[in-house]
Formats: structure tokens, sequence, C-alpha cells
């Protein structure tokens, strides 16, 4: 490889999370409708000339970067380049550097880590322009990795690795809001599962939606099933979600993944952006704005 490359690792955010079962290995059949946002992390690949083939020199950077560094050599980007490697044995590396530009909050619910590592996925796969299935190499990676790799809104099924296309979504905005409170996943799905809460049925459906208000109406028939267990780790979350419900034009409001980040729908990208503003200047929280359904896009930086 010669060029340099850049990719986005876009949040991903479920719009609604039935848990419809658990397998005998603890971890638990989902049924997940996931879109893309706006906010993104950035990752930056250029070659390491000097370097022995193999070698991939990772650095991070951005504005939650710092929580990060102390565990870099355990980084989901650099398993993702060691999967990568493992999985074309006998080919030649060239070697890169990887500079991880952490714009997403840390185990937040919308997927950070998963992006950063199906983003790796793609961008090493052309800077060693290996023609291999990355899809069970994202699996291999975590529940989250695969729908990642395409960052199209999908419909997840299994543990998250059955991926089905979504209806077709809607013109709209979507608003994030993060307090600042990590809340790990495994610790949710395990509070879940104490609470007792029964497993609930996948959600019906239509192909798509002309507009916000009928996709409201149908998510309104759903849930996110990790939500009381998060509020009980995080009760700051119900508090996010009075607040993004309160503001004008918020058709909306549901916590992602296993939180804490909830999102708000609006019909009115100003409105959304609005909103935005007000809540990180009122509160000091995370806040982002941006369409839904985005889908990646790479390209070579100069
Ligand atoms: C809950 C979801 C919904 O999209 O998103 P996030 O909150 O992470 O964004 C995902 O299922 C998270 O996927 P991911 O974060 O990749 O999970 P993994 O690393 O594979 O698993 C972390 C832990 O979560 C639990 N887990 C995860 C996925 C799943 N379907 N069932 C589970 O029980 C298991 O305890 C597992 O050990
Ligand atoms: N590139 C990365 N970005 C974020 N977290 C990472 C990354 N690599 C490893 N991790 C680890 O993965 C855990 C889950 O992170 P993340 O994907 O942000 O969570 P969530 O899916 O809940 O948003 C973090 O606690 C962190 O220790």
């Amino acid at each position: 490889m010669t060029a340099a490359l850049q990719d986005l690792a876009r949040a991903k955010i479920n719009l609604y999370l039935h848990v419809t079962g658990r397998r005998a290995d603890g971890y638990h059949t989902l049924d997940s409708l996931a879109v893309f946002a706006a906010a993104a992390d950035t990752l930056m690949l250029a070659p390491s000339p000097g370097d022995a083939d193999g070698q991939v020199r990772f650095s991070i950077s951005g504005q939650f970067g710092a929580g990060l560094v102390a565990d870099a050599d355990d980084n989901l980007v650099v398993r993702a380049a060691r999967a990568l490697q493992a999985a074309a044995p006998g080919r030649r590396f060239a070697p890169v550097s990887i500079d991880l530009r952490k714009m997403l909050p840390v185990a937040s619910g919308i997927g950070g880590g998963s992006a950063d590592a199906a983003c790796a996925l793609r961008l090493l796969a052309r800077a060693w322009d290996l023609d291999v299935d990355l899809a069970p190499i994202a699996a291999s990676l975590g529940a989250d990795v695969p729908v990642c790799l395409s960052q199209a809104p999908a419909r997840m099924g299994g543990i998250g690795e059955i991926l089905t296309p979504a209806p077709v979504l809607p013109p709209c905005a979507m608003l994030l809001v993060n307090c600042g409170a990590a809340v790990p996943t495994p610790a949710v799905f395990r509070a879940r599962a104490a609470s007792g809460a029964p497993f609930r049925a996948e959600a019906a459906l239509p192909d798509g939606w002309t507009d916000l208000v009928s996709m409201v109406a149908d998510l309104e028939q759903t849930m996110n099933d990790l939500e009381p267990a998060a509020i009980a780790l995080c009760p700051a979350i119900a508090n996010v979600l009075e607040a993004i419900a309160a503001e004008p034009g918020c058709a909306f409001a549901r916590m992602s993944g296993s939180g804490a980040t909830c999102f708000g729908l609006f019909a009115d990208a100003t409105q959304a952006g609005q909103a935005a503003q007000r809540l990180n200047d009122a509160h000091g929280w995370w806040t982002s704005a941006g369409a839904i359904g985005h889908s990646s896009a790479s390209h070579g930086a100069a």
C-alpha cells in the first residue's frame, strides 16, 4: 500500500431492542433495529515504512481518547488487526500505523468500540488487499461488530450477528445525549437476568415508513428491554430521557443498547440541533444531532 486511508466509525443506535431468549453460553438472543448516526470516531491508517511486516502501530487521540490509552494493546482496533492477520495466513502484511480519533463516549450503548473494530477491518482489508469474508471475523470480536461493518440500517437477530434489511426509514433527525456515566454492557445484561424480566417476542414491522409519525406509532409498540436494568444501575438515564422528551419537536425518546446514551427523534433537524445545544449548555451532557440512516463512506486521505 502507498496511500493513507481514513474512514468513519459511526455510532450505532438501537431504535428498539427486544431480549427474546438466552443461549446456553449466557449470551442473549435479540431482535433490534439498528441505525447509524452522524456522530462518529475516525480511523486514519498510514503506511509505516521501516517497521517490520505485520506490525500495526496504534495511537489514540480525540475527546474520549484518554479513557482508552491505558489498555491500548487490548483495544478492539488492535484485536481486529490481529484477527484479520490470523484469517489470512501466509500473506504479507505491509506495516501500518492507525490513529483512532475517539469522539464517541465509551461504554455508552452506541457501539463505539464495535464500530472502531469494524472500521479497522474495512481499512486493513483495503490496505492489505485481502479478499476475505469479514463477517465471521467481525462476529468473533463482539456481538455488535457485524452490523457495524456496513453501517447500514439493519434488523439484528441471533445475538446480533444475523442481519436482515431494515424497513425503509423516513427522513428525520436524531438527537443523542450521554450524561457521562459509563455503563458496562455485561452488567446490564446481568442485572436484567437477575430481575427475572420475561423474554419478549420479535416486533412486527412494516416494510417501511414514509413519515416519522408512522414510525413512532410502531416504535411505541416496542421496547428497549435493557432500559429498566440500565436505569437501576444508572438512575441519571431517567433524567436524560425526561429532558429529551421535553424538548420542542421531540416525537420519541428512548435509551440505545445497554445505555447510558439516549436518543430523541425529530421531524425538524433545526429543532434537534437546538435541543442538542440546549441540553449541553444546561447540563454539560455530551450531545450530537444529525440525520439517521447513514451508510459507510470510505475515502482516501491526502
Ligand atoms: C447491547 C448491544 C445491542 O446492540 O449494544 P451496546 O450496548 O453494547 O452498544 C449489543 O448486543 C452488545 O454487543 P457487544 O458490546 O459487541 O457485546 P459483546 O462484547 O459481544 O458482549 C459483552 C457482554 O454482553 C452480554 N451480551 C452481549 C450481547 C448479547 N446478545 N447478549 C449478551 O448477553 C454478554 O454478557 C457479553 O459477555
Ligand atoms: N476502540 C474502542 N472504543 C471504545 N471502547 C473500547 C475500544 N476498544 C476496547 N474497548 C472496550 O470496550 C468496552 C465497550 O466499549 P463501547 O463499544 O464504547 O461500548 P458500547 O457498545 O456500550 O457503546 C469499553 O469499556 C472499553 O474498555
